[in-house]
Protein backbone atom coordinates (compact mmCIF):
# COMPACT_ATOMS: atom_id res chain seq x y z
CA UNK A 1 0.00 0.00 0.00
CA UNK A 2 3.01 2.38 1.05
CA UNK A 3 6.00 1.83 -1.21
CA UNK A 4 9.03 4.84 -0.25
CA UNK A 5 12.36 4.47 -1.68
CA UNK A 6 15.25 6.70 -1.24
CA UNK A 7 13.50 9.60 -0.17
CA UNK A 8 15.31 12.79 1.03
CA UNK A 9 14.67 16.18 2.10
CA UNK A 10 16.76 18.99 3.45
CA UNK A 11 15.79 22.30 5.12
CA UNK A 12 19.33 24.35 4.37
CA UNK A 13 21.98 22.38 5.52
CA UNK A 14 19.61 19.66 7.82
CA UNK A 15 19.28 16.81 5.72
CA UNK A 16 15.66 15.92 7.65
CA UNK A 17 15.74 12.55 5.07
CA UNK A 18 18.40 10.90 3.39
CA UNK A 19 17.98 8.07 2.00
CA UNK A 20 14.70 6.76 3.56
CA UNK A 21 12.94 3.56 2.32
CA UNK A 22 9.98 1.90 3.76
CA UNK A 23 7.11 -0.70 2.80
CA UNK A 24 4.09 -0.68 4.34
CA UNK A 25 1.73 -3.54 3.15
CA UNK A 26 -2.17 -3.37 3.24
CA UNK A 27 -3.23 -4.67 7.22
CA UNK A 28 0.61 -4.11 8.49
CA UNK A 29 0.63 -2.08 11.27
CA UNK A 30 4.31 -0.50 11.32
CA UNK A 31 5.59 1.64 14.24
CA UNK A 32 7.71 3.76 12.93
CA UNK A 33 10.66 4.43 16.16
CA UNK A 34 13.64 6.78 16.39
CA UNK A 35 15.30 9.20 18.30
CA UNK A 36 13.96 12.67 18.26
CA UNK A 37 14.83 14.95 15.16
CA UNK A 38 15.87 11.00 13.39
CA UNK A 39 13.05 12.07 10.12
CA UNK A 40 9.48 10.43 11.61
CA UNK A 41 7.34 14.20 11.14
CA UNK A 42 8.72 14.27 8.02
CA UNK A 43 8.48 11.32 6.27
CA UNK A 44 4.67 11.57 7.75
CA UNK A 45 4.05 15.50 6.34
CA UNK A 46 5.51 13.81 2.94
CA UNK A 47 2.66 11.09 3.30
CA UNK A 48 0.29 14.30 3.73
CA UNK A 49 1.21 15.48 0.03
CA UNK A 50 1.62 19.02 1.48
CA UNK A 51 5.62 18.77 1.67
CA UNK A 52 7.15 17.54 -1.34
CA UNK A 53 10.04 15.63 -1.12
CA UNK A 54 13.51 16.75 -3.16
CA UNK A 55 13.96 13.27 -4.43
CA UNK A 56 13.39 9.86 -4.26
CA UNK A 57 9.85 7.39 -4.99
CA UNK A 58 6.57 8.05 -2.74
CA UNK A 59 3.71 6.14 -3.70
CA UNK A 60 0.42 5.27 -1.87
CA UNK A 61 -1.58 2.54 -3.58
CA UNK A 62 0.61 3.11 -6.59
CA UNK A 63 -0.50 6.79 -6.66
CA UNK A 64 1.82 9.91 -5.65
CA UNK A 65 0.78 11.23 -2.26
CA UNK A 66 -1.19 14.00 -4.00
CA UNK A 67 -3.31 12.10 -5.90
CA UNK A 68 -3.81 9.82 -2.98
CA UNK A 69 -4.92 12.28 -0.60
CA UNK A 70 -8.30 11.07 -0.05
CA UNK A 71 -7.39 7.74 0.26
CA UNK A 72 -4.93 8.89 3.49
CA UNK A 73 -5.90 9.44 6.94
CA UNK A 74 -3.34 11.66 9.10
CA UNK A 75 -3.32 12.93 13.02
CA UNK A 76 -0.50 14.99 13.18
CA UNK A 77 1.54 14.86 15.98
CA UNK A 78 0.73 19.15 16.58
CA UNK A 79 -2.90 19.20 17.61
CA UNK A 80 -4.03 20.44 14.28
CA UNK A 81 -8.10 21.97 15.30
CA UNK A 82 -10.43 24.74 14.92
CA UNK A 83 -10.48 25.63 18.40
CA UNK A 84 -14.03 27.63 18.15
CA UNK A 85 -15.44 24.68 16.42
CA UNK A 86 -16.96 21.92 17.92
CA UNK A 87 -15.96 17.99 17.24
CA UNK A 88 -19.19 17.48 15.20
CA UNK A 89 -18.71 20.20 13.51
CA UNK A 90 -15.00 19.08 13.14
CA UNK A 91 -16.39 15.47 11.47
CA UNK A 92 -19.36 17.46 9.32
CA UNK A 93 -16.15 19.61 7.71
CA UNK A 94 -13.69 17.02 7.15
CA UNK A 95 -16.52 13.86 6.35
CA UNK A 96 -17.45 16.32 3.74
CA UNK A 97 -14.11 17.63 2.49
CA UNK A 98 -13.65 14.07 2.17
CA UNK A 99 -16.59 13.37 0.07
CA UNK A 100 -18.40 11.62 2.34
CA UNK A 101 -22.53 11.79 1.87
CA UNK A 102 -24.52 12.52 4.33
CA UNK A 103 -26.11 9.40 5.45
CA UNK A 104 -22.89 8.10 5.06
CA UNK A 105 -21.15 10.83 6.92
CA UNK A 106 -23.63 9.85 9.59
CA UNK A 107 -23.16 6.61 9.96
CA UNK A 108 -18.96 7.12 9.82
CA UNK A 109 -19.43 9.53 12.83
CA UNK A 110 -21.58 7.31 14.73
CA UNK A 111 -18.71 4.36 14.66
CA UNK A 112 -15.45 7.20 15.09
CA UNK A 113 -17.43 8.64 18.18
CA UNK A 114 -18.54 5.15 19.49
CA UNK A 115 -14.90 4.10 18.77
CA UNK A 116 -12.95 6.94 20.59
CA UNK A 117 -15.97 7.90 23.48
CA UNK A 118 -16.49 11.11 21.76
CA UNK A 119 -20.07 11.54 23.25
CA UNK A 120 -19.19 13.56 26.30
CA UNK A 121 -18.30 16.34 25.13
CA UNK A 122 -18.84 16.33 21.13
CA UNK A 123 -20.42 19.83 21.68
CA UNK A 124 -17.77 21.77 23.18
CA UNK A 125 -15.78 23.84 21.24
CA UNK A 126 -12.53 21.86 21.02
CA UNK A 127 -10.52 24.55 22.12
CA UNK A 128 -12.18 24.12 25.84
CA UNK A 129 -11.68 20.45 25.76
CA UNK A 130 -8.40 18.62 27.65
CA UNK A 131 -4.91 17.73 25.49
CA UNK A 132 -6.12 13.84 25.55
CA UNK A 133 -9.83 14.94 24.33
CA UNK A 134 -8.50 17.08 21.52
CA UNK A 135 -6.23 14.08 20.56
CA UNK A 136 -9.16 12.18 20.40
CA UNK A 137 -10.85 14.34 18.27
CA UNK A 138 -7.97 14.17 15.82
CA UNK A 139 -7.51 10.24 15.71
CA UNK A 140 -11.25 10.54 14.65
CA UNK A 141 -11.32 12.97 11.73
CA UNK A 142 -8.24 10.78 10.12
CA UNK A 143 -10.37 7.65 10.72
CA UNK A 144 -13.44 8.72 9.39
CA UNK A 145 -13.80 8.22 5.57
CA UNK A 146 -12.11 4.83 6.47
CA UNK A 147 -8.46 5.41 4.44
CA UNK A 148 -6.53 2.99 2.95
CA UNK A 149 -3.38 4.35 4.83
CA UNK A 150 -3.89 5.82 8.29
CA UNK A 151 -0.41 7.56 9.12
CA UNK A 152 -0.98 8.41 13.07
CA UNK A 153 2.27 10.45 14.59
CA UNK A 154 2.94 10.23 18.55
CA UNK A 155 -1.26 9.75 18.25
CA UNK A 156 -1.46 8.77 22.28
CA UNK A 157 1.23 11.52 23.53
CA UNK A 158 -1.01 13.24 26.51
CA UNK A 159 -3.75 10.28 26.47
CA UNK A 160 -4.41 8.56 29.72
CA UNK A 161 -4.87 4.75 29.33
CA UNK A 162 -8.40 4.18 28.96
CA UNK A 163 -7.76 6.81 25.43
CA UNK A 164 -5.06 4.94 24.17
CA UNK A 165 -6.32 1.75 24.67
CA UNK A 166 -9.64 2.57 23.15
CA UNK A 167 -7.13 3.70 19.95
CA UNK A 168 -5.09 0.94 19.85
CA UNK A 169 -7.97 -1.26 19.69
CA UNK A 170 -9.39 0.45 16.59
CA UNK A 171 -6.32 0.78 14.37
CA UNK A 172 -5.88 -3.23 15.34
CA UNK A 173 -9.66 -3.42 13.43
CA UNK A 174 -8.90 -1.30 11.06
CA UNK A 175 -5.92 -3.28 9.72
CA UNK A 176 -7.67 -6.34 10.60
CA UNK A 177 -9.81 -4.81 7.56
CA UNK A 178 -6.66 -4.04 5.27
CA UNK A 179 -5.93 -0.85 6.21
CA UNK A 180 -2.00 -0.21 6.43
CA UNK A 181 -1.35 1.92 9.42
CA UNK A 182 2.11 3.89 10.12
CA UNK A 183 2.44 4.86 13.63
CA UNK A 184 5.14 6.89 14.99
CA UNK A 185 5.72 6.53 18.71
CA UNK A 186 8.18 6.62 21.28
CA UNK A 187 6.50 3.92 23.44
CA UNK A 188 7.38 0.75 22.37
CA UNK A 189 5.40 -1.11 24.54
CA UNK A 190 2.40 0.06 21.81
CA UNK A 191 3.36 -1.53 19.43
CA UNK A 192 3.49 -4.86 20.84
CA UNK A 193 0.35 -4.22 21.38
CA UNK A 194 -0.60 -3.29 18.18
CA UNK A 195 1.10 -6.73 16.92
CA UNK A 196 2.97 -3.88 14.54
CA UNK A 197 6.21 -4.56 12.62
CA UNK A 198 9.12 -2.01 13.52
CA UNK A 199 11.63 0.63 11.65
CA UNK A 200 14.01 1.95 13.14
CA UNK A 201 14.76 5.54 11.96
CA UNK A 202 18.53 7.39 12.40
CA UNK A 203 19.58 10.18 10.63
CA UNK A 204 17.14 10.73 7.68
CA UNK A 205 17.16 6.67 6.80
CA UNK A 206 15.35 3.65 8.12
CA UNK A 207 18.40 1.70 9.72
CA UNK A 208 16.52 -1.64 10.96
CA UNK A 209 13.26 -3.71 9.93
CA UNK A 210 11.52 -6.61 11.62
CA UNK A 211 9.28 -7.49 13.98
CA UNK A 212 10.26 -6.19 18.01
CA UNK A 213 11.68 -9.69 18.96
CA UNK A 214 14.21 -9.52 15.44
CA UNK A 215 15.43 -6.27 16.25
CA UNK A 216 18.44 -6.10 18.95
CA UNK A 217 17.43 -3.95 22.10
CA UNK A 218 20.23 -1.19 21.45
CA UNK A 219 18.70 -0.29 18.07
CA UNK A 220 14.86 0.44 19.33
N1 LIG B 1 10.14 22.73 8.36
C1 LIG B 1 11.39 22.49 8.79
N2 LIG B 1 12.35 23.44 8.65
C2 LIG B 1 13.62 23.21 9.07
N3 LIG B 1 14.03 22.05 9.64
C3 LIG B 1 13.11 21.09 9.80
C4 LIG B 1 11.75 21.25 9.39
N4 LIG B 1 11.08 20.10 9.67
C5 LIG B 1 11.98 19.28 10.24
N5 LIG B 1 13.18 19.86 10.31
C6 LIG B 1 14.42 19.24 10.84
O1 LIG B 1 14.53 17.97 10.24
C7 LIG B 1 15.01 17.01 11.18
C8 LIG B 1 14.01 15.87 11.30
O2 LIG B 1 12.85 16.35 12.03
P1 LIG B 1 11.55 15.48 12.29
O3 LIG B 1 10.56 16.35 12.94
O4 LIG B 1 11.18 14.81 11.04
O5 LIG B 1 12.11 14.39 13.33
P2 LIG B 1 11.30 13.33 14.22
O6 LIG B 1 11.98 12.02 14.03
O7 LIG B 1 9.85 13.40 13.91
O8 LIG B 1 11.56 13.87 15.69
P3 LIG B 1 10.63 13.78 17.03
O9 LIG B 1 10.84 12.41 17.59
O10 LIG B 1 11.25 14.84 17.89
O11 LIG B 1 9.23 14.08 16.65
C9 LIG B 1 15.26 17.78 12.48
O12 LIG B 1 16.64 18.14 12.51
C10 LIG B 1 14.38 19.00 12.33
O13 LIG B 1 14.91 20.09 13.04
Amino acid sequence: MLHAHGVTKRYGAIRALDGFTLDVAAGEITGLVGHNGAGKSTFAEILTGLVEPDAGTVLIGGRTPGAARGDVGVAPQQIALYPAATAREHLRLFGGLAGLRRRDLAAASDEVIDDLRLGDFLDRRTGLLSGGQQRRVQAAIALLHRPGLLVMDEPTAGADPETRQSLLAVLRRRAADGCAVLYTTHYLPELAELGATIAVARQGRVIARGTGPELPGSLT
